[in-house]
């Protein structure tokens, strides 16, 4: 296949903060600023980037953003305190906890206490189910932000083959059922599945979200497959193999620069939604 065709995140996360930046303004009009509340409980260097990360690109398009930093040692109890009070906080749209927490906190708890309305990261049990039955729940950001990439370069998934490596909460279930919303073939593969690189042989389309650094060769692709990588490994290597995989496929995400950028304006999308959402339904009461 020659000329594979580089998706560019940095291009698709643009068009998404241009059409935010509008909508922000108008709100501000009505003494609205959509805010988005952080919270990262320990200090990985890399969670702590991808905060800060978030944060300021809050701040570059006009929206406020509250970091709260909480120490290892926080009980799975006082992360709920903390995510109740924002709850309860009128000025706060949007809440996202940040993943992974430290081992001796119970996550699913801490993600299933934030209330499905500041829910802008897809990451409540409620989220995902009403993500699957398309009940317009906000979606997890990077498989929004596959969907977000697909769509920017018109990519036909209909009736294809879609093989998703990876089956995590926030990425690999989430994508799956979405792609399956969009009528496309999903199959899930995982660390246990057998003849791995036979399955994703089959594939038109790949989404790379293992979690190890160049896991996906470009040997294993049929010709011209589409690869979305979303890995995000330590030293911005991705999931997908890139010169190789480049070779092999008719399109394919790179990292940096691909899936990450639009999962934070995803983010941003929803928190600005989440705004618009919460101020219809205060003058509506
Ligand atoms: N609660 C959540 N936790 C985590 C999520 C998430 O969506 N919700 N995703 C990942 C990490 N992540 C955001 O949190 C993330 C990782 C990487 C990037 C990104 O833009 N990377 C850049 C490169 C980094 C850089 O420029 O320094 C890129 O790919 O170009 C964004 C978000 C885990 N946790």
């Amino acid at each position: 296949m020659n000329n594979p065709l580089m998706l560019d995140g940095r291009k698709v996360a643009q068009s998404v903060k241009d059409d935010l930046k509008e909508k922000i303004n108008d709100l501000k009009e009505w003494g609205i600023i959509p805010k988005l509340a952080t919270i990262l409980v320990g200090d990985d260097p890399a969670s702590a980037t991808y905060v800060k990360m978030k944060s300021n690109t809050c701040h570059k398009i006009g929206m406020e953003s509250e970091r709260i930093l909480l120490p290892e040692e926080t009980t799975t109890d006082e992360l709920l305190d903390v995510i109740q009070e924002l709850n309860e906080d009128e000025t706060v749209h949007g809440i996202l906890l940040q993943h992974p927490v430290p081992s001796h906190i119970n996550e699913r708890q801490a993600f299933d206490a934030i209330t499905l309305e500041k829910d802008v990261d897809g990451v409540t049990s409620h989220g995902f189910g009403a993500t699957t039955f398309q009940l317009g729940a906000y979606p997890c950001c990077t498989p929004a932000a596959i969907l977000q990439v697909i769509d920017y370069y018109n990519l036909n998934i209909e009736g294809k083959h879609a093989v998703v490596i990876g089956r995590s909460p926030i990425l690999g279930k989430p994508v799956s059922m979405m792609l399956l919303n969009r009528n496309a073939t999903v199959t899930i593969s995982h660390s246990k599945t057998e003849d791995l690189s036979d399955v994703v042989k089959q594939a038109d389309i790949v989404v790379a979200a293992v979690g190890q650094p160049k896991f996906v060769k470009g040997e294993w692709l049929k010709e011209g497959a589409i690869v979305l990588d979303a890995g995000y490994n330590p030293g911005n290597i991705g999931d997908a193999d890139y010169e190789t995989c480049y070779a092999k496929s008719s399109a394919i995400t790179p990292v940096p620069g691909g899936i990450g950028p639009v999962t934070i304006s995803m983010l941003l999308k929803h928190t600005v939604q989440a705004a618009i959402k919460q101020s219809e339904a205060l003058v509506t009461h």
